[in-house]
């Protein structure tokens, strides 16, 4: 059932207690109460997916008014970001059944084999592996036709994707005027552009068309592929509202401590609940929430929580620490059109003909990612003085430093669109960053937002790194597609011109694409460093795992949310193997 205060509860034991119903949060309630004589309860700081407003998290046009500031989001912001000129920047999260792939925008991009390997070696477990992992993917995936029913062939390779699974997936549904120019400059520079057929193949490398979690022009998240599912299921409960405030001992086996209490709370100042689990505790917060959960209940950094009075049950350093994000910067030129996504905004009236087809038909433009039909993933050239100078930071050849997405209109998480105009945008992300950020606690109290850095453009890598990813972007736009399309560069960046003035740039423009991951990361068995082991039970700690977007010792080459879906499928064949009777 779907609870919404504690006093609801018909029990304070479960087998299993998830702590965060987000993306992996569903996808191990889902799987756990397979099994029903398995009773699963599933607690979660964030309201229902559906209701009040919800038609922003639903209908894939409106994503932009899904985050920052708004019912469905923590509203963290940053600490002051050095490479970003002193900035603080908005930092959303999804506070939300479904958690972040409620809010998202809906790329899915696995990453490659190479990210998923690392991983592997990484932990010391080949069962993390592309090859092993891949099938997890595929279970999870169900890939539907567009929303304009368009004949796909040519656009991706059925042969790498999953028919039969939860999460619905689908290639853009409603064409744009830029497509055509994308995919010429493809043919034009195919050494520096080139197009791949199948972007989730495992090799990402080159240009190629979005997939979106989108199914029957609708959002796919955790929470309707999911989370609905197993509410259907007696043994399921589902608290929202409710933030769990930390961890309880029951126990302890020899030194380690058994963590499978967890206490909640409603409000700062409501009184606080406990369950117990029987079998153990999911901690699935996310790469904010998790860290942050671990801390309060004293596991972390034994001086950092001494310094709040918040007694050490085991020194994990880690805890919090190794952040990783992919910065990105929004370029934008003056485009010769009038029926850009621009026109679109400006017109109230195409506007609401829009929204009325959507909600006849579930097609049209609404029913589409407004963040674009393609994108494409690059790697810096073998002899670049970069790589040379600081190493390579991505898992291996297959993996992109940067990233182009293209965008028909003016895009942009920092600049304020002008009221009029047309115009085409490039975000460029540097995807393989070597700044490591943290979470720390700012005080001993679980409603007070913890001190977020993700360090954004921190290392003189990364700062140069996307001023090359700036510039193969000008590159492209200066492809003979774009001559009669190009007007000039929008006022901002007309003096991204050379390395300095794109770093100027980029210090006032650039900010997160809202990937932070690392901040429990994964290691080998033997290992005294990391926060959770192979089968990602935490260290030192009995009966309690953590499964989300924050064990991934390295940020992935992609937009991350596939990535939390598959070691969300496999972290539930763990369990269910762990407690197999
Ligand atoms: C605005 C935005 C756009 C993005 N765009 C994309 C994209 O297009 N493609 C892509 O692949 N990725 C994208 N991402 C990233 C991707 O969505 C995340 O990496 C991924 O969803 C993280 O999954 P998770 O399970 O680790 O955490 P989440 O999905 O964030 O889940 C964590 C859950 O735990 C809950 N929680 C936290 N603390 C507590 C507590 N104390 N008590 C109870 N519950 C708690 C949260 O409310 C949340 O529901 C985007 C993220 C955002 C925010």
């Amino acid at each position: 059932s779907l609870l919404t205060s504690p006093a609801q509860l018909k029990s304070a034991e479960y087998d299993f207690v998830v702590v965060g119903a987000g993306t992996a949060g569903c996808v191990i309630a889902n799987r756990l109460s397979e099994d029903p004589q398995v009773r699963v309860l599933v607690i979660e700081a964030g309201r229902s997916n559906t209701g009040d407003g919800a038609d922003v998290i639903q209908i894939p046009f409106l994503v932009g008014d899904a985050t920052p500031s708004t019912s469905f989001d923590w509203n963290y912001t940053t600490v002051p970001q050095q490479g970003l000129a002193g900035r603080s920047v908005a930092f959303p999260r999804g506070r939300v059944l479904g958690g972040s792939s409620s809010v998202n925008f809906m790329y899915y991009t696995r990453g490659s084999s190479d990210d998923f390997d690392r991983l592997a070696r990484v932990s010391g477990d080949d069962g993390w592996s592309w090859k092993k992992i891949l099938p997890y993917i595929l279970k999870t995936e169900k890939h539907l036709p567009p929303a304009d029913g368009h004949n796909t062939t040519g656009q991706f390779n059925p042969a790498v994707h999953g028919f039969n699974g939860h999460l619905l997936t689908t290639l853009p549904g409603f064409p744009s005027d830029i497509d055509d120019r994308v995919t010429k400059t493809t043919e034009v520079l195919k050494d520096e552009f080139p197009f791949n057929l199948d972007m989730n193949s495992g090799t990402p490398l080159g240009v190629g068309w979005l997939q979106s979690t989108i199914g029957n022009g609708a959002r796919s998240s955790s929470a309707t592929a999911f989370l609905t599912e197993a509410l259907g299921r007696p043994n399921v409960d589902v608290l929202i509202e409710t933030q769990v405030t930390r961890l309880i001992q029951t126990g302890h086996t020899g030194s380690a401590p058994i963590l499978q209490g967890v206490e909640f709370a409603q409000s700062r100042s409501g009184p606080r609940f406990k369950v117990t689990a029987q079998k153990e505790v999911i901690l699935s917060a996310g790469s904010i929430g998790t860290p942050q959960i671990l801390m309060l209940s004293g596991i972390g950094d034994q001086k950092e929580l001494e310094a709040l009075k918040i007694p050490t049950s085991v020194h994990l350093p880690d805890v919090g620490k190794n952040m990783q994000d992919h910065p990105f910067v929004a370029m934008q030129w003056i485009a010769n059109d009038n029926q850009t996504q621009d026109t679109l905004n400006q017109r109230p009236d195409l506007f609401a003909a829009a929204q009325k087809e959507y909600d006849a038909t579930h097609t049209g433009i609404f029913a589409n990612n407004p963040a674009g039909n393609h994108i494409g993933w690059f790697r810096l050239p073998d002899d670049s003085p970069l790589l040379k100078q600081f190493g390579d930071p991505t898992g291996g050849p297959h993996s992109p430093h940067f990233e182009m997405m293209y965008e028909n209109g003016f895009f942009s998480f920092t600049q304020t669109a002008p009221p009029t105009g047309n115009f085409f945008s490039i975000l460029v992300a540097a995807v393989a960053p070597t700044a490591r950020g943290s979470v720390k606690l700012a005080t001993s109290s679980a409603f007070d937002h913890p001190l977020i850095d993700p360090n954004l453009l921190g290392t003189e890598f990364d700062q140069s790194l996307l001023v090359e990813a700036v510039k193969s972007s000008q590159r492209f736009v200066a492809a003979s597609p774009w001559k009669d399309y190009i007007i000039k560069p929008f006022v901002d960046s007309v003096n991204a011109t050379t390395d300095e003035g794109i770093k100027e740039y980029a210090a006032k423009f650039a900010t997160t694409i809202r990937h932070p991951v690392s901040t429990s990361i994964i290691s080998k068995e033997s290992d005294k460093t990391g926060v959770v082991g192979p089968q990602l039970l935490v260290k030192n700690v009995k009966g309690l795992r953590v499964v989300d977007a924050s064990i991934w010792p390295f940020v992935v080459g992609a937009h991350p949310q596939a990535a939390v879906y598959a070691i969300a499928e496999r972290a539930a064949d763990l369990i269910k193997a762990a407690h197999k009777k």
